[in-house]
């Protein structure tokens, strides 16, 4: 018998990957242990039963944007030297245990042959997990196989050992985004941060729900930091899939110019003053819309802060549960705290579940540049009913165009400096999401982590097991 099998991965187009999503609801039993964990209060979604084709192959790093980077280059050679072409887990070494999860645990490695290049390896433990947190595994294996881009990780293996599900992805020595804003004076970031965080994560969703990928975790703790200071969404556990249908519309608006009648490719009709100087045209422009409106799950999954009204009602949900908890996201950087947050989990809910508006807590020197702009846009996006909430029908789209955002280069958003925020050190001259390099010299261990060394002495000894099977 096979006991183990690689999967090392492609780009999205060649992933053989069924986007039909059905759901249904029955039980509504809640897993959910420290404050901020992410919940499941039922999970009866009937997950897609295609998975990405299994391959072997070290030409499975061809088509990925990041290519010719360290991580695959070090990739390549372990499998070149591997007599089967493979990589196995005797080719990593583990460095330290990073963190527990709900699904497993998370390692810094490195290949053995090769120190320039740090992973994160996530070990799961199938035998210890219920039928719906294997569900969740699945899904997450699925999810990470699809992706290639820069704010989201890389999946460089998947090696299937015994019992254990063990992944290969990009390690973030940043930590998240949680521990960077607890750093903070009065946990708070100031509005040009939020504004840089908030595009990336917005980039990083869109290009997930151009998948038919609804994320439903949208939150602090799950906005890694690279190296280099860009972000990395993670988590892909409480994602679901459904299908989406990418269409170009036509946008007509008004835009205030002086000058020409005609302007790119645009069509502009113009209105003129009595000087004849155009004041206003009304442009019509095409723009790219891929948003899952049609997405529908019933599932009450994610984590309480962060829950939007129609989760909570169980009457299913779709696309529109990301741009509410995008809204939180906003808030919660800005202020420090999420804004229905109550005494106890059930009073959150039920400020989440009510007609309440959002309210904004009074700062400090809060008028500064940019929040009036912010607090418009979460307004926006913390509307009760999905369908008057701004994303819900042309998804990033229409977020990427309010005001909050202005002056942001789209494009070129990869390359923007991050912003100089205590607790984050990004690293000079990376600014391309290049993610690993060694971290050591700068690690200081703490108490919680000495506590860890002890476990993890035992998971040495059965990861020396695990190698040599
Ligand atoms: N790629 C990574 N780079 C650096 N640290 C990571 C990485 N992935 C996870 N970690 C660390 O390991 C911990 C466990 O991660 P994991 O994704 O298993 O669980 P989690 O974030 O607690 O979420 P959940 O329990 O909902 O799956 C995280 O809290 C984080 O500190």
């Amino acid at each position: 018998m096979d006991i183990e099998e690689t999967q090392l991965y492609r780009s999205p187009s060649d992933t053989d990957l069924d986007f039909s999503f059905t759901s249904t609801a029955t039980d509504r039993t809640i897993a959910s242990s420290s404050a901020r964990s992410s919940l499941t209060l039922s999970f009866n979604d009937c997950l897609s039963t295609a998975t990405a084709t299994t391959t072997t192959t070290t030409a499975a790093s061809s088509l990925h944007h990041r290519k010719y980077d360290r991580h695959w280059s070090a990739i390549e050679t372990a499998t070149n030297l591997s007599t089967d072409g493979r990589l196995h887990l005797r080719h990593l070494k583990l460095l330290r245990h990073l963190g527990t999860g709900n699904l497993g645990r998370v390692f810094l490695c490195q290949l053995r042959d090769s120190n320039n290049a740090n992973f994160a390896l996530k070990v799961i433990d199938k035998d210890s997990l219920t039928k719906k947190k294997l569900s969740q595994v699945k899904m997450e294996g699925e999810i990470l196989s699809m992706l290639d881009h820069p704010f989201l990780p890389t999946l460089y293996a998947h090696l299937e050992v015994s019992h254990y599900s063990c992944l290969l992805i990009d390690y973030c020595p940043n930590g998240d985004l949680h521990s960077v804003l607890r750093k903070q004076p009065g946990n708070r970031l100031p509005v040009q941060a939020v504004k840089f965080f908030a595009a990336e994560v917005l980039v990083a969703l869109e290009y997930l729900h151009a998948l038919g990928v609804v994320y439903r975790d949208l939150k602090p703790e799950n906005i890694l930091l690279r190296e280099d200071g860009h972000i990395m969404l993670s988590d892909f556990d409480l994602c679901f899939k459904s299908d989406v249908v990418p269409t170009y519309d036509r946008r007509v608006h008004s835009k205030r110019m002086a000058g020409s009648m005609r302007k790119g490719g645009d069509h502009c009709f113009g209105t003129f003053s009595r000087r004849g100087v155009v004041v206003e045209e009304e442009v019509v422009e095409e723009e790219f819309v891929a948003e899952p409106t049609a997405a529908l799950s019933r599932s009450c999954v994610g984590t309480h802060e962060y829950l939007a009204p129609e989760l909570l009602s169980g009457k299913g949900h779709g696309n529109g549960v990301d741009w509410w908890a995008f809204g939180v996201l906003i808030y919660e950087l800005l202020y420090g705290t999420t804004p229905f947050k109550g005494g106890s989990k059930e009073s959150t809910l039920r400020n989440i579940a009510s007609s309440k508006h959002v309210n904004f807590h009074v700062m400090e020197g809060e008028d500064g540049k940019g929040m009036e702009e912010a607090r418009d846009l979460i307004e926006k996006l913390l509307v009760k009913d999905p369908r008057q909430r701004l994303g819900c029908t042309k998804g990033a789209t229409d977020i990427k165009r309010h005001r909050f955002f202005d002056g942001i280069k789209w494009p070129l958003i990869r390359n923007y400096k991050p912003p100089e925020v205590r607790g984050l050190v990004a690293k000079k001259g990376k600014s391309h999401s290049s993610s690993g390099a060694s971290d050591r010299g700068c690690f200081i261990p703490s108490e919680e982590m000495l506590v860890d060394a002890v476990e993890e002495g035992r998971w040495r000894w059965r990861w020396r097991q695990l190698v040599e099977k």
